[in-house]
């Protein structure tokens, strides 16, 4: 083994949040090394977010078509998933080939590294045969992996995991779900709309269990009237696979077959790989606790999936842009820049970017308050903030107020695909948000309104006095604020 390379920063993990942090320091001057053993840009990308999206926009379009029968005259529909699966291919993930993230990186001035990145102290990471020190500091965004339950016969069959299911370049006859979240209801509504016979078998009493109960509604609701069947409350005991199909057998004697299984049961970090040990953190965490300013111990930081914090691609962007103001901060501070107004010419390069990056202002610190999710079902189920359930385990004076879109005018108007609501979660003493959910046809886009009530603590009395446009979806949140009580 070499001496260790010197270097500014050493980011072990490209993925979402890893990328935006290295790149952005790569950028400011700083001698930056981005490690990934997989693709540089990470699970959004190639078998997340974005495929997954791209998916559901073409599902929506066959259903949309649909909806032309009875509406507006006659409409064939003949659903094909060749050119969904080359759109993934073509546009989306170029074939799972990262090239284009890792020139966008070293464009930037990075120096990257295809390998397992591990710590061997502090500030130090080996990868290969190569070994790193870095000067002002670690950033590990290894993000997560699927959570596999430990069911009896399940190992060594051939399961799919979101990376198969995003892959697939033909669909199934027939999908057993396993895990009825965020993953198993978007892809079981686009296998559904492509002519799967699908089959979600959830483990807790409702699908979507971590959302309003008025959500996980909607959105079976949806997902049956697709075809889909649910089943929750289900406790699997085996799985077998015979060469060309699955059979699941559940307490009861429940027994449910498919040509596939989609093991959608959750993501887990793998925190035992990372070398924490010598760093002295904790390993047998379940995800490496950070603090609002996303470090873990002395110049050790973490972003992402990882922290869990919560596992959506906006939040591993937050969380990247609050470790790079308070790295490049503390670059400045090693530099004895004592203000970030107005120095940075004398010292120069990295520090100066330092000055104008996280300067002025200071480092912004995390909030969750009013973290936003999107499952993009039809309907998009949409929320922010705290559940009515999580504010009342509070002890939160809780206000509950809900709207049906089917009763608002515009979902009168739209008709078919109306489903959804506004239910707004009020805290009574302070006379604020503190949480929300839009579920309809455009619930994700409706929700923003609702997230800058909740992060500002917009008064109840100042949204209840407000003009909403006539005749749109988000009128609707007037009147579930007119009947909070
Ligand atoms: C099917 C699906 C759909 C999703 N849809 C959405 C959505 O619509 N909206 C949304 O906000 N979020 C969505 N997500 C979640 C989103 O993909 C993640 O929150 C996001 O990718 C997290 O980014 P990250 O940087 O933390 O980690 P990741 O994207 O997981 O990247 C981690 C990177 O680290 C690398 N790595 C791991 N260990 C090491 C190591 N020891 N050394 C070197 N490299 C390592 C991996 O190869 C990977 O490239 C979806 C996820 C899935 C699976
Ligand atoms: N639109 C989005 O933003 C989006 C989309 C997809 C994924 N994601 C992110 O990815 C994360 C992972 O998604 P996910 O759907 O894998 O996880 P999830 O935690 O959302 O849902 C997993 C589901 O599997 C169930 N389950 C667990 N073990 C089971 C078992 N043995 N049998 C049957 N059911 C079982 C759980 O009760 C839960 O309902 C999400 O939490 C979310 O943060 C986000």
């Amino acid at each position: 083994m070499t001496e260790p390379q010197q270097v500014d920063v050493i980011v072990v993990g490209l993925g979402v949040g890893g990328e935006e942090v290295a790149g952005r320091l790569a950028e400011a001057g700083l001698d930056v090394v981005g490690i990934d053993n997989g693709l540089v840009g990470g699970e959004c990308p190639y078998w997340g977010c974005i495929p997954s999206k791209m998916m559901i926009r073409a599902a929506n379009a066959v259903a949309e078509a649909r909806r032309v029968n009875g509406l507006a005259g006659t409409a064939d529909v003949r659903p094909d998933w060749t050119p969904v699966a080359r759109r993934i291919r073509e546009e989306a993930t170029a074939d799972w080939d990262d090239t284009v993230a890792v020139k966008r990186f070293t464009d930037k001035g990075g120096h990257f590294v295809r390998g397992t990145g591990r710590l061997v102290g502090p500030g130090r990471v080996r990868v290969g045969d190569q070994e790193f020190q870095a000067r002002h500091g670690v950033v590990v965004g290894v993000g997560t992996r699927p959570s596999i339950p430990p069911l009896d016969g399940l190992a060594g069959t051939p399961y799919w995991t979101n990376r198969e299911a995003i892959e697939a370049a033909e669909l199934p006859g027939s999908l057993l779900v396993l895990g009825g979240g965020a993953i198993g209801l978007e892809l079981s509504q686009v296998f559904a709309r492509f002519g799967v016979r699908v089959t979600v078998l959830e483990r807790s009493g409702r699908v979507l269990a971590v959302e309003e109960p008025e959500a996980s509604e909607v959105a079976a609701a949806a997902l049956r009237a697709d075809g889909v069947e649910i089943r929750t409350g289900v406790a699997v005991e085996r799985v077998d696979h015979d060469g060309s199909g699955f059979t699941v057998r559940a307490g009861g004697g429940a027994r449910f077959t498919g040509e596939r299984l989609l093991v959608v049961t959750g993501r887990r970090a793998h925190l035992d790989e990372l070398g924490l040990d010598t760093v002295g953190v904790d390993a047998g965490q379940r995800y490496l606790a950070v603090d609002d300013r996303m470090r873990v111990a002395g110049r050790l930081w973490a972003v992402g999936d990882v922290t869990g914090e919560g596992a959506f691609t906006h939040i591993a962007m937050y969380q990247a842009d609050i470790v790079v103001r308070d790295l490049l901060d503390q670059v400045r501070r090693a530099a004895g820049v004592p203000d970030a107004s107005g120095t940075a010419s004398a010292v120069g390069g990295a520090v100066g970017a330092a000055s104008t990056v996280g300067g002025t202002g200071g480092v912004p610190r995390a909030d969750y308050r009013a973290l936003p999710r999107v499952t993009f079902t039809d309907p998009e189920i949409g929320a922010v903030g705290l559940t009515e359930q999580q504010a009342r385990d509070r002890g939160i004076n809780v206000q509950v107020g809900y709207a049906a879109l089917s009763s608002s005018t515009r979902g009168w108007i739209h008709q078919v695909g109306d489903g959804g609501f506004i239910k707004l979660v009020a805290d009574a003493d302070r006379g604020v948000l503190v949480g929300a959910t839009s579920a309809g046809p455009a619930g994700g886009e409706v929700l923003s309104g609702l997230v800058v009530a909740v992060h500002a603590a917009v008064p109840v009395s100042q949204l209840r006095h407000m003009i909403y446009a006539y005749p749109t979806f988000h009128r609707a949140i007037q009147t579930a604020l007119n009947d909070l009580g």
